[in-house]
């Protein structure tokens, strides 16, 4: 388990993480959301000692990285996929990796197995592409076998393949029952990966829940309707207060569920060709509750935003 408490870092006059405090428990990938600069990699970084907190406390298991007494059999990381020496082997790499830990080298066989490097475990790691390198990163955040894992932008810069990989992958972690905590700007790829997300916008704490409710809270929820009768439903829906909106030749409604426009539909014998309630899309919610904590806004982000809310809803 991470514990982070009143988690605070400040550069000079920036504060990078403002009091932040959350709880990201084992047996799940929780994802650690926030536009850019909200603070995700410095967060990540004070629960790996490489930065020390101006205020607060981040724990593994209870303890500071800086008390752990074997830091690489508590928590793994992945923080920066090309950053092995590139004349050496991955095998090297690794066995390099476990003899300055105490590991036994029968781990790095291990390891080089469980991510499927096996078969070029003798090349030089300069050689490799990004998604192996990715996987060479993640064999040696496996190492210690250890029951937390931190990935850092896991799969920017990978194909499809990589992608589908590596969330498969720490699925597969978090099923093993430990603690997979990962950050991402990629929305809609958290959706599909996460089922915990901690949201986080400017340093500060903008939600800690599901991602289901994230998204449920967030959007609007809306009942997209069609009907021969609209002019009849419309003034129906309106005096009990739900909010109409036209749109493709149907209806938008918020305000009312599908179950009351139906009966509401029923009452006035209105015909119904359409009862649809709207699914809002993770891209949605974020924006809605992050909107105004994205530090630089920019047109071209919100056109592009609400292209992919689009795309997402599609
Ligand atoms: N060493 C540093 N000195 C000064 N400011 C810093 C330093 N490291 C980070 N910052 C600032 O702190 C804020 C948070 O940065 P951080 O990299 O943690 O955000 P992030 O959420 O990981 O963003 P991104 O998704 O762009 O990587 C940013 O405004 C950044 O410019």
């Amino acid at each position: 388990m991470i514990e982070a408490q009143g988690l605070t870092k400040r550069y000079g006059d920036k504060v990078a993480v403002d009091d932040l405090s959350f709880t990201v428990n084992p047996g799940r990938v929780t994802g650690f959301l926030g536009p850019n600069g909200a603070g995700k990699s410095t967060t990540m970084r004070m629960m790996l000692g490489l930065d020390n907190p101006t205020r607060g406390s981040v724990t593994i298991g209870g303890k500071r990285y800086t008390e752990l007494h074997h830091p690489l059999r508590t928590v793994g990381a992945l923080l920066e996929a090309r950053w092995v020496h590139p004349n050496r082997s991955a095998r090297a790499h690794l066995s390099w990796m476990a003899k300055s830990n105490k590991i036994s080298p029968k781990r790095v066989d291990e390891v080089l197995d469980i991510v499927g490097l096996t078969e070029v475990a003798g090349k030089r790691a300069g050689g490799f592409s990004l998604g192996m390198s990715q996987r060479l990163g993640i064999a040696s955040a496996l190492l210690g076998d250890p029951e937390v894992l931190l990935f850092d932008e896991p799969v920017n810069g990978l194909d499809p393949e990589g992608i589908l990989w590596i969330r498969k992958f720490m699925q597969r972690l978090a099923d093993e029952g430990r603690t997979v905590f990962v950050s991402s700007h990629l929305l809609s790829e958290m959706a599909l990966t996460a089922t915990e997300l901690v949201v986080i916008g400017k340093g500060k704490l903008i939600s800690q829940s599901t991602t289901e409710e994230f998204v449920a809270r967030a959007t609007d929820s809306t009942v997209k309707v069609r009907s021969p009768q609209l002019d009849r439903l419309r003034p129906a829906l309106e005096d009990i207060g739900a909010t109409v909106t036209e749109s493709d030749g149907g209806l938008l409604v918020s305000g009312a569920s599908s179950d009351k426009i139906g009966e509401l539909a029923m009452e006035n014998r209105v015909t119904l060709h359409e009862l649809a309630p709207q699914q809002g899309s993770l891209e949605q919610a974020f924006m809605q509750i992050t909107g105004d904590s994205v530090e630089y806004h920019t047109d071209i982000d919100t056109a592009d935003a609400a292209a992919a809310s689009a795309a997402a809803t599609n």
